[in-house]
């Protein structure tokens, strides 16, 4: 098993940007993720000078290959703003509620870019947890490719990927030889996961960096060919993790997905906020478990109550996009790694997923054009 010990050994023989100073003792370093037989390490640098760092980062993945037992080795740049290097100012500490540091970091100039072939990135967001959001994201993903169009997956939850799971996906995915990641195919829809790379245990102690760091490699050095819609499945949640990803990536637009419980509706009302914030469209908002239907006797229950979400939608100025019963079936095709819209494709569930999949498909169409993310300078 390799060990922290041993990459940090390695490295050592890499020089840092000065030519001398070992690159472990630069301080520029994140911390070592190990995933069996893989590696991951970000190189922090101002993003003037991300390509000449290029050389540092390709023998700083030559050193660890050249450990015994290791498959691959990955090491990326991620980037922090300069104050006054121009661009048009984001969100930073202090202008709204709940922002902490890993707020005022921003991508490298690269990080930005559209994904080439990608025309469309829609993020599947919850303001909390449990709500529902990844059987949503992974569901509305089958029924957009069942509409017709080329749709990936992309599962960047770093606290609970989930896709492996929804998707029955158990093998990892290839790496090429040019260092790209090959995604596993499912039903027409490529997947990715966080899951695939690394242990979620080890991501939660991640700094704002890494994370980020690992994002960009799950976009950029993946092999996605040319899609439609990619679909990513955030963290729940209105913190930093989610900020920074929700100004790093080149989202077209987000999905909100709500339970309709009063709490809930708060929080998917701060997650409106959010991407509002960082000039994303908010496509709509989806209800999630809705109503339930007593598979006994038929009668229509309102546990969480009913239509909590439509009428934030319609307060907040947010298109509704649609409701999704509570259904055990629901949780149990997920479970079984067989989303209900691929095992009861002409069931009401996978109805109403696809009536939400054609909500977003026209919206995407009608105005929210592929979009670069925005350019953040911290003052
Ligand atoms: N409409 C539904 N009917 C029945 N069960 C559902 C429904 N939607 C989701 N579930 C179940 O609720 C649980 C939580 O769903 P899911 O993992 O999609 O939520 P999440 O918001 O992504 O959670 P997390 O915040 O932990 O990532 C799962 O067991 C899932 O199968």
């Amino acid at each position: 098993m390799i060990t922290r010990d041993q990459v940090l050994a390695a490295l050592a023989r890499v020089p840092g940007p000065d030519g001398a100073t070992p690159l472990p003792e630069t301080g520029l370093m994140s911390d070592v993720a190990i995933n069996g037989d893989r590696v991951y390490v970000a190189i922090r640098t101002e993003p003037a000078r991300a390509a000449a760092m290029e050389p540092l980062c390709r023998a700083a993945e030559q050193a660890i290959a050249a450990l015994p037992g290791v498959a691959g080795a990955l090491v990326t740049l991620t980037a922090e703003s300069t104050p006054g290097a121009g661009g048009r100012p984001g969100p930073g500490p202090g202008r709204g509620a709940g922002q902490g540091p890993g707020a005022s970091r921003a991508a490298a100039g690269r990080n930005r870019a559209a994904v080439p072939g990608v025309r469309h990135i829609v993020a599947v967001a919850s303001g909390k947890g449990g709500v529902g959001k990844s059987t949503t994201a992974c569901n509305l993903a089958l029924a957009l490719s069942g509409l017709g169009l080329s749709v990936g997956l992309l599962d960047a939850d770093i606290y609970g990927p989930s896709a492996p799971r929804l998707f029955g996906i158990s093998e990892k995915p290839e790496m090429l030889e040019n260092r790209m990641l090959k995604p596993p195919v499912r039903w027409g829809v490529k997947v990715m996961s966080i899951g695939f790379l690394v242990d979620p245990e080890a991501a939660i102690i991640w700094r704002g960096p890494m994370v980020m760091s690992a994002l960009q490699q799950l976009l950029r050095e993946v092999v996605w060919g040319d899609l439609d819609v990619l679909v990513v499945d955030m963290p729940p949640g209105t913190g930093d993790a989610q900020l920074t990803m929700a100004q790093n990536v080149p989202l077209a637009g987000a999905v909100i997905v709500s339970t309709p419980q009063d709490l809930a509706l708060i929080d998917a009302r701060r997650g409106v906020a959010m991407f509002d914030k960082v000039d994303v469209p908010v496509l709509g908002v989806a209800e999630n478990m809705s109503t339930f239907i007593c598979p006994a006797c038929g009668t229509r229950s309102d546990i969480f109550g009913h239509g909590g979400a439509r009428h934030e939608a319609e307060r907040i100025g947010a298109p509704f996009l649609g409701e999704i019963p509570l259904h055990m079936t629901i949780r149990e095709t997920s479970d079984a790694g067989r989303p209900v819209v691929i095992s009861e494709p002409d069931g009401p569930h996978a109805a109403a997923y696809r009536s939400i999949a054609e909500a977003v498909a026209s919206r995407l169409v009608a105005g929210a054009p592929a979009r670069q993310a925005p350019r953040i300078v911290i003052d």
